[in-house]
């Protein structure tokens, strides 16, 4: 079996930067526009693209508009920010953390 490590193109300094701060204003340039990077491959590219790439980004779109729609997310009371190390497995899952979401009215 053949795993490609995408993390190498989506954390290459040469092409963010600064990878490793979240900055997601690096998508969208001076006229407001979504900036497409060929280097951005989350769904991986060629022969065997992600299926379900359309399927996903519909419900990510919806699910993530909804969720931002009704709540504020906040840190939790200590101000501790989650971590954006991530636990190295087969995919890069985010460590256990703590936030609030506060309804908005
Ligand atoms: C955020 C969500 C998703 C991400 C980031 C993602 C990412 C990926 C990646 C990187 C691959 C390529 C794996 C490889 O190297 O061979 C892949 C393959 C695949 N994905 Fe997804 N995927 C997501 C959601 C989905 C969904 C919702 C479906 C189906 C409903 C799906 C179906 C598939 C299938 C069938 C393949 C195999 C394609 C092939 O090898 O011909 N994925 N996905």
């Amino acid at each position: 079996m053949v795993i490609p490590n995408l993390d190498s193109v989506l954390y290459d300094p040469e092409v963010w930067g600064d990878p490793d701060t979240f900055r997601p204003e690096r998508f969208i340039g001076p006229d407001g526009k979504l900036i497409r990077y060929e280097e951005f491959i989350p769904f991986s590219t060629g022969r065997r693209v992600c299926l379900g790439e359309s399927l996903a980004r519909m419900e990510l779109f919806l699910y993530l508009a909804a969720m931002i729609q009704h709540f504020r997310f906040l840190p939790p009371e200590d101000g501790q920010m989650p971590s954006l190390e991530g636990i190295l497995g087969v995919i890069c899952s985010p460590k256990p953390f703590t936030f609030r979401a506060v309804p908005r009215l």
